[in-house]
């Protein structure tokens, strides 16, 4: 059995764990007063997950305590901190300058603060057990590393999609996809693309897989917009979200050049799921509080006081409204009055 697989057989996920709004409201009638609870149901969230199996056998590092990588800074740092907030796990830091912290309702937690790249690459070398960080940066640094596992793959936010680009203008103006990019008589192994990226490793893969053949990679840490107006490159591969970078730069995107859509995932390192004592347990704990998170989103659940003369008759009134009557019905209690202990 896969660990994946155990998290899944061990986790039924919680339903609902958070009230989003409560809601009163009353209706006067005959003399019993009960309390009606229902839940109202707008979304949920599918979380796939996927398992990267091969037998790596690596040394788990001589060490008690369980490491959680989460991002220092940039884009992800402060929205992985208030996720992990929403899920009620407060990340203590004693000071911004300080890489670690711990989470109080996890015992024997370290949180590391790492740039994203170092989170996978140390979890690579079982140097921490699990990390949250986008799944652009999970593949390309990752490189199919078998040993990472995605716990998580859809924590909803830093949504981006890595993409090949060219420019609108010159020989590329009537190119609109892949196969057309290929198909230009104009590269050659004399002659090749010229594509600068940051995501050498799935840029080259993805060039591989869809035939073209003479490709040529720059690489360079920002800006890489600004690549083919200096002539440096011919294309890119890079991040994008909104895509103004691409269009203030006059670049397009092409039909089939999305590489990898990406958002914030949790990975796991197999052999510490395995071997490191309380990994197992700890992930599950974090697994299900995402979960239950992720899935109230969007879910309410309302508490209100009605007046019925009996259980039946209220849920009755009840289901007759479809926007009132919830995922499953109403659960319906009776009121006790503290007066004369009537209901
Ligand atoms: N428009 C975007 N551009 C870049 N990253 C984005 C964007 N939207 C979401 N992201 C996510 O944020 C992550 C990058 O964050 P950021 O660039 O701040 O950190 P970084 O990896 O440390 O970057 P660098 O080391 O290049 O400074 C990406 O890996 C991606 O998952
Ligand atoms: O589609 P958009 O919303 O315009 O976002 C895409 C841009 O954001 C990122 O750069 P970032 O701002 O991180 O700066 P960088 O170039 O220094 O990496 C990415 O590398 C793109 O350049």
């Amino acid at each position: 059995m896969s660990v994946a697989n155990l998290f899944f057989q061990q986790c039924p996920f919680a339903s609902v764990a958070s009230l989003s709004s409560l809601s009163p409201f009353s209706h006067s009638g005959p003399s019993l007063r009960v309390s009606v609870k229902f839940t109202v149901s707008c979304s949920s969230l599918a979380s796939p997950v996927t398992v990267l199996d091969r037998n790596v056998e690596k040394k788990v590092a001589e060490r008690n305590e369980i490491r959680l990588g989460l991002p220092s800074k940039g884009r992800m740092a402060s929205d992985t901190l208030d996720l992990l907030k929403d899920c009620q796990l407060s990340v203590r830091q004693v000071n911004t300058r300080q890489y670690v912290a711990e989470i109080p309702q996890l015992s024997n937690l370290e949180v590391w603060f790492q740039r994203p790249k170092d989170i996978v690459r140390k979890l690579v070398s079982g140097d921490l057990d699990l990390g949250i960080v986008g799944l652009d940066t999970v593949t390309e640094y990752g490189q199919g590393d078998e040993d990472l596992i995605l716990v998580h793959d859809a924590l909803d936010y830093g949504d981006c999609r890595l993409s090949l680009a060219i420019p609108k203008y010159g020989i590329f103006e009537n190119i609109n996809s892949l196969r057309e990019l290929a198909q230009m008589p104009q590269w050659t192994s004399e002659k090749p693309l010229r594509v600068a990226t940051g995501f050498s490793y799935m840029a080259r893969k993805f060039m591989r897989e869809n035939g073209l053949k003479h490709v040529s990679f720059s690489t360079a840490d920002g800006a890489l917009e600004a690549a083919p107006a200096m002539g440096i490159a011919d294309a890119i591969v890079d991040l994008v979200s909104s895509g103004t970078t691409l269009r203030e730069n006059n670049l397009k995107e092409i039909e089939g050049g999305v590489i990898v859509e990406s958002q914030a995932v949790l990975v796991a390192s197999r052999k510490s799921l395995i071997h490191r004592k309380g990994v197992l347990d700890t992930t599950h704990e974090i697994l299900e509080r995402l979960e239950a998170h992720l899935r109230a989103i969007g879910q309410l659940m309302v508490t209100a006081n009605m007046r019925g003369s009996s259980a039946e008759e209220v849920a009755e009134r009840l289901l007759s409204h479809t926007s009132l009557s919830g995922l499953q019905g109403p659960t319906i209690s009776p009121v006790f009055c503290k007066s004369d202990g009537r209901e």
